[in-house]
């Protein structure tokens, strides 16, 4: 595949040495790494020793600075890179005024009702973990071929961080919750008691069963390959139901979602695009943090400039920013999903229903109109 065509069809499946690059280098190691955690929190919870807060916190701290933030910070190149035609200052102006508005939406929800600023975001978050899984398949060439089965992919794997770690540690996924509200300034009583109810724990892991299962069903009747897909599932499930929710959910924004992201990125510039299939991995990997480290700065300037405003810095004043920064950042991957393959796949299944229900008017031909729309 060339460069160019990356920018008009990255969804197609990509050639073997690439595909094996980014398993062999970037997907197993991090999948490794989560296994391991995930091995290690068991024992320390078998023996009875409690991670501390200050590790649990570190990989959230790293994220300031590697591959967390940076990972939004090419936004304003999206448009220049995936549409043609499109000039730097153009693309700069529309991303610049996407976050003013929609961040600013955000920001004013935040300021009015942090419960519901928090509630949104965790809506939008699994909305947007969801997304950056389904890239993943159809980089590889194996997405669910249709609207339904590409929508239950974003549902079961943005539901395994946010529903998961509420299934299984509900007192701190309530306590980062009421932190967050906190750092913002509200101190009324906060009724969160609701989160840490059987009921609602029980359904949680109910959605994530249902969804695990019809997820599989409908990549097994699409003839995909399921390895990759049952292999992450159980990985996930494991670790956001072993690590305790800072960890782990630290963890996953910083090596899993931004790791993904970074890479969707890099096969959007021509040259990072050549490197990987060359198989160098570090040098696109560097180009990367060249263009990002600017706009970094300026978001870690808006993190200080928070922290001063809240008279706090601490997880939850993170996680505000981070909220501000994620709708406007979701709006931009929307467009990169819509440039990339949700148009082509909306003609393809268009032309689908198209030719089958032209064969249905055929007497002679089989049924499946209604069945080529899932
Ligand atoms: C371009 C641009 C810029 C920048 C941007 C950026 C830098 C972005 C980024 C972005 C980002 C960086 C995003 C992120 C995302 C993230 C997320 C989305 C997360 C989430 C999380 C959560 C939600 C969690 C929670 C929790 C915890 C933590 C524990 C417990 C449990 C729970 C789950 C609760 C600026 C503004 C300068 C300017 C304009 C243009
Ligand atoms: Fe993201």
């Amino acid at each position: 595949m060339t460069a160019t065509t990356v920018k008009t069809n990255p969804s197609g499946p990509v050639d073997d040495s690439l595909r094996h690059l980014i398993i062999r280098w970037v997907l197993t190691p991090v999948t490794v790494t989560l296994v391991l955690v995930t091995v290690t929190a068991a024992a320390l919870a078998l023996a009875g020793r409690p991670i501390p807060m200050a590790i649990q916190l570190i990989p959230f701290a790293i994220s300031i600075v590697v591959f967390g933030l940076p990972h939004g910070a090419l936004d304003h190149l999206v448009p220049a890179r995936l549409r043609p035609g499109t000039r730097t200052w153009q693309s700069i102006a529309v991303i610049v005024i996407t976050y003013l508005v929609v961040g600013g939406a955000t920001a004013a929800i935040w300021a009015l009702n942090p419960l519901c600023g928090f509630a949104l975001f965790l809506l939008l978050t699994w909305f947007h973990w969801g997304q950056g899984d389904l890239y993943i398949d159809h980089f590889f060439g194996n997405a669910a071929p249709t609207r339904i089965g590409s929508g239950i992919t974003v549902a079961l794997r943005g539901a395994l961080p946010m529903l998961v770690p509420l299934a299984c540690h509900p007192a701190s996924y309530a306590n980062v919750i009421n932190q967050t509200a906190r750092s913002t300034g509200t101190d009324h009583a906060l009724v969160l008691g609701a989160l840490t109810s059987p009921g609602i724990r029980i359904c949680a892991g109910i959605v994530v069963l249902v969804l695990a299962l019809a997820s599989t069903f409908i990549l097994h009747r699409s003839h995909q390959p399921l390895r990759r897909h049952i292999s992450e599932m159980i990985v996930l499930i494991a670790f956001f139901a072993v690590v305790p929710p800072v960890l782990a959910v630290g963890l996953y924004f910083t090596l899993w979602h931004s790791v993904r992201h970074i890479l969707r990125l890099e096969l959007t510039d021509q040259d990072s695009h050549r490197d990987l299939q060359k198989g160098l991995l570090l040098r696109p990997l560097a180009r990367f943090l060249r263009q990002a480290w600017p706009i970094t700065v300026i978001a870690i300037g808006l993190l200080v400039g928070l922290a001063a405003t809240l008279r706090t810095m601490n997880l939850g004043t993170y996680l505000v920013l981070i909220a501000v920064l994620t709708s406007p950042h979701a709006a931009v991957v929307t467009w990169m999903d819509r440039q990339q393959y949700v148009t082509t796949r909306i003609r393809r299944e268009r032309k689908e229903i198209g030719s089958t229900c032209a064969e249905k008017a055929d007497p002679a031909a089989p049924s499946g109109c209604l069945q080529s729309t899932l």
